[in-house]
């Protein structure tokens, strides 16, 4: 059992049906490699922290392959060799990517790429998902796209609400009491941020990818939880001469409490084709046990012939709870559809 660094019997820890795939096999060419983390890419440059505490800039070496296959990504952990001295302009190589615990994907929605998978993060545990109350007005509709992703990598889901002082958040917060996400609520004052206290105990010995649409205050979030933001991504800094937030790509922050906090760039969609019904429902322990009497193939969704769960809230065993989760379930599996505009 991993530690989920909570008590709350809410959050439980699945196994990841497909995030502990074993995807790369160690290489025994390089016995001494050195274990590091990455911290961020830009530009095929890899900003690594090694198990030893040095940052490193590196490259990918060739035979880890390219596309998907190959992709290095921040949470990783690798092994390096090369030159691992952490000085200005060298260059170390990144030989090895270790079995990841989860993997958090995102499928592309247009193009001729629609529907090709990407991980953005790895190794993460917990999504938070940053909504604000008002400015801009909560959008229902991604929140719970963000959520059917974090269940379907195995993480942990956390809904942070920010701009509390300008609307009461509890109408919206409702929208998920059938699901038991938990919740913080947050309210920037002058020179402090109420709920702060609250989101850092949620954080503190785990990593979790904040994800949000852009101005929900997701920058004032972090800058107060890693207050020295800038100089935990110093070597990005260093090297590249830009800002973390001119990166495209998440960055991974050390959280003074220990643990992670990975930022990610505004969220304008997260495409959920490769989502599978079944690891969405594996999420919902309660319900995937009525599904197992599912046909086989059954899609659960609100028409599949002869759906257990149909059955089961029919019946009367679900009671009103059960029933309400069943709704809220078929919401969730139902926003995987590709996005509407404003959704
Ligand atoms: N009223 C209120 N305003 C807030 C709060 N938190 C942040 N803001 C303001 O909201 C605006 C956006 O905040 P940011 O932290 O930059 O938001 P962001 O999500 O990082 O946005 P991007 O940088 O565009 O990705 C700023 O003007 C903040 O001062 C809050 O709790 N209450
Ligand atoms: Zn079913």
């Amino acid at each position: 059992m991993r530690d989920t660094g909570t008590d709350d019997a809410r959050v439980r820890v699945r196994p990841n049906r497909r995030g502990s795939r074993p995807r790369t096999k160690v290489r025994p060419e390089y016995p001494d490699a050195l274990g590091a983390m990455v911290l961020g890419v830009d530009r095929g440059r890899y900003h690594l922290l090694t198990d030893d505490g040095t940052g490193l800039v590196a490259v990918k070496a060739r035979e880890l392959g390219r596309g998907e296959r190959g992709a290095v990504v921040v949470g990783d952990h690798v092994g390096v060799v090369g030159d691992v001295s952490g000085r200005k302009d060298t260059l170390a190589r990144i030989v090895r990517v270790d079995e990841r615990s989860s993997v958090l994907r995102r499928s592309s929605e247009d193009g001729d790429a629609a529907g090709a998978e990407r991980v953005i993060v790895a190794n993460a545990d917990q999504l938070v998902v940053v909504v604000a109350a008002a400015e801009p007005e909560p959008r229902p509709r991604l929140v719970d796209r963000c959520l059917v992703a974090a269940y379907d990598a195995g993480m942990d889901p956390l809904i942070c609400v920010t701009k509390a002082d300008l609307a009461d958040p509890r109408e919206f917060l409702a929208r998920y009491d059938a699901l038991a996400v938990p919740a913080v609520v947050t309210a920037a004052r002058v020179e402090r941020i109420e709920g702060l206290h609250e989101l850092r105990d949620r954080l503190a010995d785990r990593t979790s990818v904040l994800v949000g649409h852009s101005g929900v205050g997701k920058s004032t979030l972090v800058n107060a939880l890693v207050p020295d933001a800038d100089r935990a991504t110093g070597q990005v800094n260093a090297v590249t001469g830009r800002g973390r937030h001119t990166s495209s790509s998440a960055v991974a922050l050390a959280l003074p409490e220990g643990g992670w906090a990975i930022d990610t760039p505004g969220v304008r969609s997260f495409g959920l084709q490769h989502v599978d019904p079944e690891d969405l429902l594996a999420a919902f322990d309660d319900l995937a046990e009525i599904a197992t009497d599912c046909p086989r193939g059954c899609t659960h969704a609100q028409d599949a012939p002869d759906c257990a769960l149909d059955q089961w809230v029919q019946s009367g065993a679900a009671g009103d709870a059960g029933a309400a989760r069943l709704l809220s379930f078929r919401r969730l599996l139902a926003s995987r559809q590709a996005a509407q505009p404003g959704g």
